[in-house]
């Protein structure tokens, strides 16, 4: 069983996933980063090159073939609107990094690494969210809020929120 990180963009999810993985000791994907790695090009020109249907596609393979082989994954903000990835998330451990709008656009600031809030991204994670917040809510087994919290110090929560399980194993 997987643990697998959702929520909005600029929750933190590649971020706190990377430093969870590390406390624990287990082994870390980003499913974003290793669509990058494998087709060679960032996010965003796969975007304005292919379309985002085929990003879509290509983030469906990647996120359902992570799933089974590593321990800690931190997913993209718009995987878990796909029905085939909600699927496979079923049995995994799923936490939902919490982030209003205004902490999320702060931390996305200005730069273009996220095609899809490219123009305005405050108007455009209000839209987003409206749409997945109840999804996240839904699939979430863990929820954690970020806001005003260091990523630090998030994971820190998540590896003490973990600890009377795993002894009672
Ligand atoms: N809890 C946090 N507090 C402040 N900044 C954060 C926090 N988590 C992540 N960040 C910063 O916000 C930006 C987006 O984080 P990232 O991990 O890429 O989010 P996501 O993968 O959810 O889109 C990065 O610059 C990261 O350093
Ligand atoms: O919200 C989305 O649909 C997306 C979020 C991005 O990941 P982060 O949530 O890690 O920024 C990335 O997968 C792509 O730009 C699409
Ligand atoms: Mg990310």
């Amino acid at each position: 069983m997987a643990i697998v990180l959702i929520g909005a963009p600029g929750a933190g999810k590649s971020t706190v996933g990377k430093r969870l993985a590390r406390k624990l000791g287990r082994s870390f994907v980003d499913v974003d980063a290793r669509i990058e790695e494998v087709i060679g090009k960032p996010v965003a020109e796969i975007f304005a090159d292919e379309g985002e249907e085929h990003f879509r596609r290509l983030e469906e393979e990647a996120t359902i073939e992570l799933l089974g082989s590593h321990e800690v994954i931190s997913l993209g903000g718009g995987a878990v609107m796909n029905p085939a990835i909600r699927e496979a998330l079923d049995g995994h451990e799923i936490i939902w990094l919490k982030v209003s709008i205004g902490q999320a656009s702060r931390r996305v600031g200005m730069n273009t690494v996220r095609p899809l809030l490219l123009g305005n991204v405050r108007g455009r994670l209000i839209e987003l969210l409206r749409e997945r917040t109840p999804v996240y809510e839904q699939l979430a087994t863990q929820v954690v809020e970020t806001d005003g919290r260091g990523s630090s110090e998030v994971a820190d929560q998540l590896v003490a929120e973990r600890l009377p399980a795993e002894d009672a194993e």
